[in-house]
C-alpha cells in the first residue's frame, strides 16, 4: 500500500481523509516537528501539508517553512498542499517553493484521490528515470542502482566536466579504477589518454622513473630516453592508484608536479609542461597516515580537493544480486555456457556474505560457479558459500544483516553521534540503544564514550 504522510492539525479533517482515502496507508502529523520525525520514518513519496500550522494557523509561515524542510529532505517528494478556499496567494507561494501541487478545502474525495495518484505515478516515473539515468552512467560499466550508487554516479557527473583532483577512497575490488575511469569518460578529455599507474605495485625505486620517465644515459642500462606515466598522459587524465602506498620521498616530487604542472624526467636538466588532470586512490585511512606523518598533509590536501567515498558490496544491498546477474550474463558469453540463473538459496547467501574482496570476490565466485556448475542454476554451493537451510530463519537474518548496516552507515554519517544516528535512523534514542544491544554493536556506543571524552 502507498504511504501518505498527512501534514494536519485538525483531527476532524485527518478523520475525514482516513474515510476518503481508503486506497492508501496514512500516517499523521500535527505540526512541523512530527512531520519531519514521520517524514524520516516513513520517506513517504506524497504528502499533504495543511498550510495553516500551529502556532500560525491563521497564517501560512509554518506551513511554507514546514514545505521548505520537506524538499530540503527529500526533493523528490510531491508536497500537496492544502488551504483555505481563499488562500490563493499562499498556494502559489508554495507551489513558487517547490509544492507539487495545490488543493482547496472543502475536501471532495474524488479530486483528492485522482490528484494523489497522479502524483504517486509521477513520483515513480521519476525515480525510474533517475535509476535509468545513473546506470547509463559511466558507460554501463558501473552496475547498480542502489541508492549510494546513484549518489556515487551523480557525483562522478558534476564532477567529470572539472578539472578538480578527485580523491577515490574505498575498500580493494570495490570498483575504483571503474569510477577514475567514468570520470574521463565523461570529462572534455575522454578522447585523449586514459593512464593508470599502481603506485603499491612497482617497487620503490623503479616508481620514480616509471612516474617522470628518463633521460638516456640518467642511470645504467638507460639506453634511451623514455617517457614516464605523467608525460603519456599529457592532455588526458592520470590516475595514480593506492597514492598511499607512493614512498614519502617521491611524495615531495609529486606534491611539485601537482602545484607546478611542470616534471623534470631523471637525469634531464629541463622543466617540461605537463597538462594532466589527476585522479588518485586508495583504500588506507590517508587522513590517519597524516597523523603518523606517513603521508605528507600538504599532499593530502592537493590530493583531495574533492573525495568521493566508493561504498563496499555488502553495503549496496540489493545491487549484489544486480551485479551478479549482469556477470553472469557475461560469464556464460566467455565460457560459452547457458546457466539461467541462480537458486533460491545461492542468492540468500550472497546478500548474507560480506564481501571482504568486494565485486573483484563477486566476480572470482561466479567465474569458477559458471565453470562448475552442474545444473542451470547456480547453487551457493558453485559460489563456495552456504547459506541458511531454514528460509524464515534466513529471512529473519538478512532483515538483521541489513538493519545491523544501516544502523553502522547513520553511524559514521553523524560521525559517532548517537542522537544523530537516532535521528537519521528515524527512530528515538531509546529503540536505537535496544537495537544496537539486540544486534551486539556494542563497539557503536563505546565510540560515543570515546568522543565525549
Ligand atoms: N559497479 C560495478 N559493476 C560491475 N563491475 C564492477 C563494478 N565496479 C567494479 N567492477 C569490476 O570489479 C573489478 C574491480 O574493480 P576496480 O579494479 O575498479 O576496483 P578497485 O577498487 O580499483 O580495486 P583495487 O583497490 O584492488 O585496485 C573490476 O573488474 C571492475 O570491472
Amino acid at each position: 500500500m502507498k504511504t501518505i504522510l498527512v501534514i494536519e492539525d485538525d483531527i476532524g479533517i485527518q478523520k475525514q481523509l482516513k474515510w476518503s482515502l481508503s486506497e492508501f496507508e496514512l500516517v499523521f502529523a500535527q505540526d512541523r516537528q512530527s512531520a519531519l520525525t514521520q517524514l524520516r520514518r516513513y520517506e513517504p513519496d506524497v504528502v499533504t501539508l495543511d498550510l495553516g500550522l500551529p502556532p500560525d494557523e491563521a497564517n501560512a509561515t509554518e506551513g511554507l517553512a514546514c514545505l521548505n524542510d520537506i524538499l530540503n529532505f527529500n526533493p523528490n517528494c510531491k508536497v500537496i498542499v492544502i488551504t483555505g478556499n481563499t488562500d490563493n496567494s499562499h498556494a502559489l507561494k508554495a507551489i513558487a517553493l517547490g509544492a507539487y501541487d495545490y488543493y482547496q478545502k472543502p475536501i471532495d474525495a474524488d479530486v483528492l484521490n485522482v490528484t494523489l495518484n497522479r502524483a504517486f505515478k509521477l513520483a515513480q516515473l521519476e525515480a525510474e528515470n533517475r535509476a535509468l539515468r545513473s546506470s547509463n552512467v559511466a558507460a554501463q560499466e558501473i552496475i547498480g542502482n542502489s541508492d549510494a550508487m546513484i549518489k556515487a554516479c551523480r557525483t562522478v557527473e558534476k564532477i567529470a566536466p572539472t578539472e578538480i583532483t578527485t580523491l577515490l577512497l574505498g575498500e580493494s575490488g570495490t570498483g575504483k579504477e571503474v569510477f577514475a575511469r567514468a570520470i574521463h569518460k565523461q570529462s572534455p578529455r575522454v578522447k585523449k589518454p586514459f593512464v593508470a599507474i599502481n603506485c603499491a605495485s612497482i617497487p620503490e625505486n623503479l616508481l620514480e622513473s616509471e612516474l617522470f620517465g628518463y633521460e638516456r644515459g640518467a642511470f645504467t642500462g638507460a639506453n634511451k630516453t623514455t617517457l614516464g606515466k605523467i608525460e603519456c598522459a599529457n592532455g588526458g587524465t592520470l590516475l595514480l592508484d593506492e597514492i598511499g602506498d607512493m614512498p614519502l620521498s617521491l611524495q615531495a616530487k609529486m606534491l611539485r608536479f601537482l602545484q607546478e604542472r611542470v616534471i623534470e624526467r631523471i637525469g634531464g636538466r629541463q622543466e617540461i609542461e605537463v597538462d594532466v588532470r589527476v585522479i588518485c586512490a586508495t583504500h588506507r585511512n590517508l587522513s590517519e597516515m597524516v597523523a603518523e606523518q606517513s603521508f605528507r598533509e600538504d599532499l593530502y590536501y592537493r590530493i583531495s580537493e574533492i573525495t568521493l567515498v566508493i561504498p563496499p558490496l555488502r553495503d549496496r544491498g540489493h545491487d549484489i544480486i544486480v551485479i551478479a546477474k549482469a556477470l553472469l550474463h557475461r560469464f556464460n558469453d566467455e565460457f560459452n555456457s547457458k546457466i539461467q540463473g541462480f537458486s533460491d538459496c545461492a542468492m540468500q547467501a550472497m546478500m548474507q556474505h560480506s564481501w571482504p574482496g568486494n565485486i573483484r570476490e563477486l566476480q572470482n565466485k561466479l567465474k569458477s560457479a559458471v565453470i562448475l556448475a552442474d545444473s542451470k542454476q547456480i547453487s551457493a554451493e558453485d559460489l563456495g558459500l552456504t547459506a541458511q537451510s531454514s528460509k524464515t530463519a534466513t529471512l529473519r537474518m538478512v532483515r538483521e544483516q541489513a538493519e545491523s548496516q544501516a544502523i553502522r552507515h547513520a553511524h559514521s554519517l553523524a560521525s559517532g553521534n548517537l542522537s544523530k544516528t537516532a535521528d537519521i535512523l528515524g527512530v528515538t534514542r531509546p529503540t536505537l540503544y535496544a537495537l544496537i544491544e539486540k544486534y551486539k554493536l556494542l563497539d557503536l556506543r563505546t565510540t560515543e564514550s570515546e568522543t565525549q571524552q
